[in-house]
């Protein structure tokens, strides 16, 4: 029970790190309440053993319920700790930190286009740049620490780790027991020492250099806020600190970065798209480059048009997260699902389920704008961000970095697959690795 216990005793955020690894198939479908995942489907074939109940549980699949409200959860302790901790993080994104981090996220994208200045008709793998600047961003943000990757144009060492044990991970985190033998084995985590000892370092340097007077300038230093004042919303232990410190770049960066790579591709794929993205730049910014602010940029919907139906298509978390039943289990609609049972909803799915999505499968930004009402989009299952309690609180930092990245590229560069690049290995071939693994795709980006 301790090999479990060791898994599961941490905060929610640590369960971001229980990486999944999975091919699905479902022929029913499935609703997330205002607070969690409800219902199941009874019949669905077991799968997945998950970690949260603290014994090997059978995991069902979720399916949409026609009657959300009839849905109720039970709260937990758990629950009132985690909504607590929530606000320590909520400071980090709200309206007035999110304007500091503008500027600085504009710097790395500006890096990013003299990248591209540089490699002008070159083949560049948007896969790995678009998580070059990720990664920046979310080290400059996170930590106020430039991770280097676009000025040398490779991963830095202390991030590769989690690459290349992303599926590993994700494969063992279905058998946590496995996972924590693994674990213990001296040397076996060896790999991830980078990455911590960097979160570390910079979590001493944050608390030695700590001024209670100056306003917090990246969202560790929110986090240490809340740590150093004692504040009810804290991380418990300075270990735990340490954990929320690695949840940011990790859940920040790879889901940033695998939703910019699919904005490249469909941008790629659709040259009329980028057209008119473009043309609705230049009205908003008619002085070009020079011209650009994010609140102009911010004007330009047909945007979100693109980010939305990029999400809903290939949301960067394929499945998201677990769920477990309350103890009492739960009773929706003519459904019972027994308590402690894991439950999950694939999100994918659900999204480009024909019942829910005219042309479901089509890539239509327009259904988010003009064609909303036509295409009753409204109605429409869509949470790339998951809902409720435990949803995304990074979702507005996700958004500004998106929209700066795409109006500043889209207004300077047109984009289009490089030669022998047909883009296809990168919409059939992504991997769900909890966050998504992308092949790489090559594109060449050339100035307007
Ligand atoms: C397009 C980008 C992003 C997408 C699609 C996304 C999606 C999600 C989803 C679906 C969850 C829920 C996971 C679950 O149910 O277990 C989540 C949680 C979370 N995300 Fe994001 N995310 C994005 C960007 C970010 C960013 C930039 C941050 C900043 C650090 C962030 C921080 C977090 C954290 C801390 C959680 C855990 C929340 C909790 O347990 O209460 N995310 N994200």
């Amino acid at each position: 029970m301790a090999i479990l216990s060791g898994l599961v005793s941490t905060s929610s955020f640590y369960s971001l790190l229980h990486l999944s690894f999975l091919r699905y198939e479902m022929d029913s479908h499935i609703w997330i309440g205002p607070r969690e995942i409800c219902i199941v489907r009874k019949s669905a074939v077991p799968l997945i053993y998950g970690p949260q109940s603290q014994c090997l549980k059978t995991t069902w699949y979720a399916q949409v319920s026609p009657n959300p409200k009839k849905c109720s959860i039970h709260m937990t302790r758990d629950f009132d700790d985690h909504r607590k901790r929530r606000k320590a993080w909520d400071r980090g994104f709200s309206i007035k930190a999110l304007a500091t981090y503008e500027p600085r996220i504009k710097a790395k994208v500006d890096s990013f286009v003299s990248q591209i200045q540089v490699n002008e008709h070159k083949p560049l793998d948007a896969t790995a740049w678009s998580m070059f600047l990720s990664f920046d961003i979310m080290g400059e943000v996170g930590f106020g620490k430039d991770f280097n990757n676009l000025s040398t144009g490779k991963e830095n060492p202390a991030i590769r780790a989690i690459h290349e044990h992303m599926t590993v991970l994700s494969v063992l985190s279905h058998v946590p027991w496995l996972l924590y033998l693994i674990s213990s084995i001296p040397g076996a985590t060896a790999a991830y020492a980078d990455f911590f000892r960097w979160c570390g370092n910079e979590i001493d340097l944050k608390q030695k250099t700590w001024n209670p007077e100056e306003y917090p300038q990246d969202i560790v230093s929110w986090l240490l806020k809340s740590y150093v004042e004692k504040d009810i919303s804290a991380s418990p232990s300075l270990e735990s600190l340490h954990e929320d410190s690695r949840v940011v770049i990790i859940a920040g960066s790879e889901t940033t970065a695998t939703t910019l790579a699919s904005i490249f591709f469909y941008l790629a794929k659709y040259p009329s798209t980028l057209k008119k993205l473009q043309h609705l730049l230049d009205q908003a910014m008619p002085g070009g480059a020079a011209d650009w602010s994010y609140e102009k940029a911010k004007s330009v919907t047909f945007i979100d048009d693109i980010i939305n139906e990029t999400l809903r298509l290939k949301p960067a978390l394929l499945t998201g997260g677990y769920r477990c039943t309350p103890a009492q289990g739960l009773q929706v609609d003519d459904v019972y699902i027994p308590g402690d049972i894991n439950v999950f909803v694939p999100v994918q799915l659900i999204q480009t389920d024909e019942r829910y999505y005219a042309n479901a499968q089509e890539f239509i930004p327009e259904r988010w704008g003009e064609r909303k009402d036509e295409m009753a989009t409204g109605d429409a299952p869509f949470f790339p961000f998951s809902l409720g309690a435990y949803s995304c609180p990074g979702k507005n930092l996700a958004l500004q970095s998106l929209r700066i990245a795409i109006s500043v590229i889209a207004q300077q560069y047109n984009v289009a697959f490089a030669e022998n690049e047909t883009g296809d290995d990168f919409d059939k071939n992504a991997l769900d690795t909890f966050t998504t693994t992308l092949p790489p795709l090559q594109v060449q980006f050339s100035r307007r």
